[in-house]
């Protein structure tokens, strides 16, 4: 019930008006149909297929009263066009109405997407660190589609109540007393099925649970294929789907179970009360046929009403979950914004932003990646970066240099301490302004299944062809682009060319050469590449020297040879700092040792 409040008010918010047209016409439709069956009473009359007795209900007395003026050779064609006209009517109206529904119920779907999508584009990479990839994408496919159902079966929910109430009044007219009966009926039996709503909601939940655990596991498993192939897993995993997807079937039917469950029980319930109040009816009251009929109406009409209740009611519970973990995401996402939102409306991909990088330093830095962990990925980390200077971090693997390149760029804050550029606090500083200075090429390089050229101009949206092929030519790519079929307009990615990983990694690190940054930093950005390429990357960075700052992280030595300061870390310190050939000379220091084992 807490989240109904929320769900409400937002889908208040963003439907606006055409709510209330949607109730409005709701309405009328409801009465249209009202009306038209109270003409099946005259009607029947008039035909004389039984002789009831209507001066005591009302409305329809005074409709036989109008009936009974028409000459009684029309009085049959004027009932029958009538109720045509009526239905007709109504039909057109609840034409209307359902378009307007569902435009409502995909507006909600469409501002919900968005601010879902929005929330996570700007919300800092702290929150990517903690969430895996695949419950993100199964928050933004299936748990929003599962809102979406939700949403139009409240939709239909409001529906089916405003229908009820109208049909109500009109059975109330009818009679009272018969009315009643139906609704308290009604009532009870709502109150004794609600161990139905509370299945379904835990359906739901478990629902979620498997279509996570299902979406993670496929998007695990075709990501670790090559792994899988050459250690002979496919066994293993397939035992597995195996067993998830039995999971799934065994969890569908057992909402269908509970919900054709629950229909059966409103559908018996029903013929028995109709049965009992026939019996008692005819046979204790001596009821006309004409009172009889009217309780087959007023069944018929406010029964279904019930029964449709629960049903929406029950699909709803299912689709809460869902809801509730598209709040809390947005929740989460509200409490990690990302810090450059504050600073959004410096025009983006706005190359070296006029800031001139002197100086980049790191004053007691302590970073943990879980706050309950006392142990630090980074721990007291002082150095200081000079701009227009090469600095190399090398270090053992997991020993905190991707982390201290993280924090450098604004990624990820300190937990203590400060980064500080030209003396200024990072976090004090336009993160907007600062991320364009920057130029990264990951350890994972990635481009977008597109063309060269458009991944390229990601960064430079103006690039000509010319500074593209400079940038190609300064990161060892030029030979091998000319050599494709359609030279830079060639698709790369899954139905492209397929590219190897050394000439991913270059043509990434040709897009953050294009983009001209104050700060380079590239993350084993080299790795891949053999020897010839990287000699010639070698030279452009080189030859870049001077012009930015640039920082490099390496495992393997030979790339940082005229690196400017080379900083090592061991197990999350800094345990060495100072030039390649002081460090070099440094017999006993770690960064000789590592010298040597290369
Ligand atoms: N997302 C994460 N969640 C929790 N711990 C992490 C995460 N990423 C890294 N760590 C931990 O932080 C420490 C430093 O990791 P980091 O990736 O910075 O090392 P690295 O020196 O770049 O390693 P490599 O050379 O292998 O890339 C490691 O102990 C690692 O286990």
């Amino acid at each position: 019930m807490a989240l109904l409040f929320p769900y409400i008010k937002k889908f208040h918010a963003i439907s606006g008006f055409k709510l209330y047209l949607n109730f409005i016409l709701m309405i009328i439709v409801a009465m249209f149909e009202g009306i038209s069956i109270y003409l099946i009473m005259p009607m029947l009359s008039v035909t004389g297929v039984f002789d009831m007795d209507n001066s005591d209900i009302p409305v329809i007395s005074w409709l036989t009263g109008i009936v009974s003026t028409i000459p009684a050779s029309w009085q049959l064609i004027v009932l029958l066009v009538s109720y045509v006209v009526l239905v007709l009517g109504q039909a057109l109206l609840q034409r209307y109405q359902i378009i307007i529904n569902n435009t409502i119920q995909q507006a909600f779907f469409r501002t919900l997407r968005i601010e879902t999508y929005e929330a996570l584009l700007y919300a800092n990479w702290s929150l990517y660190v903690r969430k895996r990839k695949s419950d993100i994408n199964h928050m933004m496919t299936t748990e929003l589609a599962n809102v979406s159902i939700g949403t139009s079966q409240a939709l239909r929910l409001g529906t089916s109540l405003v229908f009820s109430i109208i049909q109500i009044c009109f059975a109330m007219w009818l009679s009272i007393k018969l009315t009643l009966f139906v609704m308290i009926c009604g009532i009870l039996l709502a109150f004794f099925s609600r161990r139905f709503l509370k299945d379904a909601k835990k359906l739901g939940s478990k629902t979620n649970k498997l279509s996570q655990e299902y979406l993670g596991g496929i998007t695990e498993h075709f990501n670790g294929m090559k792994d899988i192939k050459s250690n002979r897993l496919e066994d293993q995993h397939l035992d597995w789907f195996q067993k998830l997807c039995r999971r799934m079937e065994h969890n569908y039917i057992d909402f269908v179970t509970l919900q054709s469950t629950s229909q059966m029980f409103y559908k018996v319930i029903s013929a028995m009360l109709i049965a009992v109040f026939g019996y008692v009816s005819l046979t204790l009251f001596h009821a006309e046929v004409g009172q009889i009929a009217i309780i087959v109406i007023i069944f018929s009409r406010v029964w279904p009403s019930f029964s449709g209740f629960q049903a929406s009611w029950e699909q709803i519970q299912t689709t809460i979950p869902a809801f509730k973990n598209v709040l809390e995401m947005l929740k989460e996402c509200e409490n990690s914004k990302d810090w450059v939102l504050g600073s959004r409306d410096s025009s983006p991909n706005t190359v070296n932003s006029g800031l001139e990088l002197e100086s980049l330093e790191c004053r007691q830095v302590y970073y943990k990646y879980d706050s309950t962990l006392t142990s630090y990925a980074l721990e007291n980390i002082n150095l200081r970066i000079l701009g227009n200077q090469m600095t190399a971090i090398v270090g053992s693997s997991g020993a905190g240099k991707s982390t201290l390149i993280d924090l450098l760029i604004g990624l990820l804050k300190p937990e203590r301490g400060q980064i500080l550029i030209n003396g200024v606090p990072l976090f004090e500083m336009n993160m907007s302004d600062y991320r364009n200075m920057i130029g990264f090429v990951s350890q994972d390089p990635f481009l977008f299944h597109t063309s060269i050229r458009e991944n390229m101009q990601l960064v430079k949206p103006d690039a000509s062809d010319e500074q593209m092929w400079e940038a190609l030519k300064a990161s060892a790519s030029e030979g091998f682009v000319k050599k494709l079929p359609n030279g830079l307009d060639t698709i790369v990615g899954d139905r492209g060319i397929r590219l190897s990983g050394g000439e991913r990694q270059r043509i990434v690190l040709a897009r953050a050469l294009l983009k001209k940054p104050a700060i380079l930093i590239l993350d084993e950005a080299t790795s891949a590449l053999d020897h010839e390429n990287e000699a010639i990357v070698q030279d452009a960075l080189e030859r870049l020297k001077g012009k930015m700052t640039i920082i490099v992280i390496a495992h393997r030595l030979s790339t940082i040879r005229n690196a400017d300061q080379v900083i090592v870390l061991e197990n999350g310190r800094v345990i060495q700092q100072g030039g390649y050939q002081q460090l070099t000379n440094e017999s006993n220091g770690a960064f000789s040792k590592m010298l040597r084992y290369q």
